[in-house]
């Protein structure tokens, strides 16, 4: 493993990693945020997916993370969105291949060679994380847009695994819109009854462990209503009774502007968990 970045920050480090995944078969790049802590003390982590055309960069660059995770002590973990590399297979759109691995397993050639997203980020890298940094095994999960998803499904498919989750301008029901339908096409194969596991409104109802769910979504994104559609997750949780909170900003686009505006309430969530 290489130490890519070291920057001071908010008086803990802001780093950039490379590994070699065993799970995904290349190289990856993740950032990871540890504040000032004390000889041999260990802090729960924050896992933070970001969304498409994004790398490990975006969010440690753009959002104002480190103030908010020095504030609650938390450590924050930013992978890459996809395997990476010439033999990784790849699609010319941005929203497939390179960029765009949508937190699942592929099923599908030439991807199920390296699109294993889910288990990279749920498995191998909090091993990795918990085993080489100052981590505790406590975790939370956070995402944005197809981040969002794959927060949501990391979270509906592992019970116990994270202690919060939330999202801003999550992909809420990827077999309902034209992003998912391409990406799961392409990654997992015609039968929609194998999307249905990678689709946070369809996994809610057999959902055994009922985390409460916090959604931030701008009224100004131009992806809501063709792509993102927050409501029929917020049905579908009404229905069951599953605690989510979805707040809607009016004026607020798709950005990192509007992530950065409400990421300290994010962190305040999963900080009352991590620590709790
Ligand atoms: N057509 C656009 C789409 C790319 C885009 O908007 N990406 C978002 C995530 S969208 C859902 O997953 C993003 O986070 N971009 C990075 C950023 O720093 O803003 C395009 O190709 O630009």
């Amino acid at each position: 493993m290489d130490r890519l970045e070291t920057h001071a920050a908010f008086g803990g480090t802001q780093e950039v990693w490379k590994h070699t995944s065993e799970v995904l078969g290349c190289e990856m790049n993740f950032g990871i945020f540890t504040p000032a802590r004390e000889p041999g003390e260990r802090l729960p982590v924050v896992y933070w997916l970001s969304g498409l055309t994004c790398s490990e960069q975006n969010f440690i660059t753009k959002a104002g993370a480190q103030a908010y995770a020095a504030q609650h002590r938390v450590i924050v973990v930013a992978p890459d969105t996809s395997p990476r590399g010439e033999g990784v297979a790849d699609d010319p759109a941005y929203d497939l291949g390179q960029g765009a691995g949508f937190y699942l397993n592929a099923t599908e050639a030439p991807w199920s060679a390296h699109y294993r997203m889910h288990d990279y980020v749920v498995q191998e890298l909090p091993a990795l994380i918990e085993a080489d940094f100052a981590a505790s095994d406590r975790r939370s999960v956070m995402g944005h847009s197809m981040g969002g998803h794959g927060a949501l499904v990391a979270a509906l498919r592992n019970p116990g695994r994270y202690l919060a989750v939330s999202a801003f301008s999550p992909i809420v029901a990827p077999m309902q819109v034209p992003w998912g339908e391409k990406a799961f096409s392409a990654y997992l194969g015609p039968d929609r009854a194998a999307w249905a596991e990678w689709d946070a409104t369809a996994l809610l109802a057999g959902a055994t462990e009922r985390l409460p769910i916090l959604i931030d979504q701008g009224e100004a994104d131009s992806f809501l209503d063709g792509q993102l559609k927050p409501w029929l997750l917020a049905e579908e949780a009404a229905r069951l009774g599953h605690p989510l909170r979805l707040r809607r900003h009016p004026g607020y686009d798709h950005s990192y502007y509007f992530i950065a505006s409400f990421l300290g309430d994010h962190f305040a969530h999963h900080a009352a968990a991590l620590h709790g």
